[in-house]
């Protein structure tokens, strides 16, 4: 990697120029800050050895590529709009009923401050479920790309508003060069445009705006027949239950991305099965290759 290249991998993420603070902009002021603290005591040589000694990762391209419908099933305690969601004392607990549910992937929100979350939960679920774990967070510096690895997941997201495009584009590579898969996150049409630049090969698009947090579910419908066929296709927020699912397939949804609608279930098992049956359905639309 050349300086110039480790230099534009570390720039992503800068406030738009004059523009207001918006959520965004500061949950990454404060993502920036965690990073740095964690790389003083743990060098970006150590992650990278010990991403290289992690067992190797599970193909989520292949799962999320599968016939039907697919859940990725969300660990997520709290969020910027609403505060805490749900305890999860044992987040390998709540994996494990999400993977008996017939969950495809667990998605687990790494990110501290707003959700709640934390690497040793990606551990615990990683240590608990043999299916694709994703890390879910505000990745900004391919530091995080090689911790993510080093503790465990297979899936990473990248978050086209949160980076410029030099940044977004060495991240996926760096993602992928280490035999992980990256879902790259879009909320309107030019981020769309800059994922399909930048080589994803899954897009999730996004329900909830990340700078006001409002949630729109015709934005997938907006965005997603616009993606060449060939790309997987992720609905992400706003899942409260099957009928929000049979509306995101029949707009092309190869699976969907359910975090709320999830932990604040009394059987979070019975909520994916209930989610998955709907997918498999035979009169549940499925995305045409
Ligand atoms: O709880 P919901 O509405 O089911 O949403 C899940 C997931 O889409 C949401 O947590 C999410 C989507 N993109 C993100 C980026 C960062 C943090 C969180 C997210």
């Amino acid at each position: 990697m050349t300086a110039e290249h480790a230099n534009a991998e570390d720039e992503g993420g800068k406030p738009a120029v004059g523009g207001p603070a918006s959520v965004l902009d500061e949950i990454l002021a404060g993502v920036r800050e965690d990073v740095e603290l964690r790389q003083q005591r743990v060098s970006l040589e150590r992650i990278k050895e010990l991403a290289a000694a992690a067992p190797p990762p599970l193909d989520a391209y292949a799962a999320l590529r599968r016939p039907g419908v697919g859940v990725i099933a969300e660990v997520k305690r709290s969020s910027p709009s609403k505060g805490q969601l749900a305890e999860i004392p044992d987040p390998a607990d709540l994996a494990t009923e999400y993977a008996a549910g017939g969950a495809r992937c667990i998605s687990v929100l790494t990110e501290g401050r707003w959700f709640g979350g934390s690497l040793d939960d990606l551990v615990s679920v990683r240590a608990a479920v043999g299916v694709p774990v994703l890390r879910k967070d505000f990745v900004v510096s391919s530091y995080q790309v090689h911790e993510a690895r080093a503790h465990g997941a297979d899936l990473v997201l990248l978050i086209v508003a949160a980076l410029e495009q030099k940044v977004l584009t060495g991240l996926l590579e760096r993602i992928e060069s280490l035999g992980m898969t990256a879902l790259v996150e879009v909320h309107t049409e030019e981020e769309a445009d800059r994922a399909l630049e930048a080589g994803a090969q899954v897009i999730g698009v996004n329900a909830r705006n990340l700078r006001t947090l409002e949630v729109d579910r015709s934005v997938f419908e907006r965005i997603a027949p616009g993606l060449p066929s060939s790309i997987v296709k992720i609905a992400e927020s706003g899942v409260r239950g099957p009928h929000d699912l049979i509306r995101y397939a029949s707009a092309g949804a190869d699976a969907v991305l359910v975090g709320e609608g999830l932990v604040t279930q009394k059987s979070p098992r019975d909520a994916v099965a209930a989610l998955v049956n709907a997918g498999n359905h035979p009169a549940t639309p499925r995305p045409v290759r």
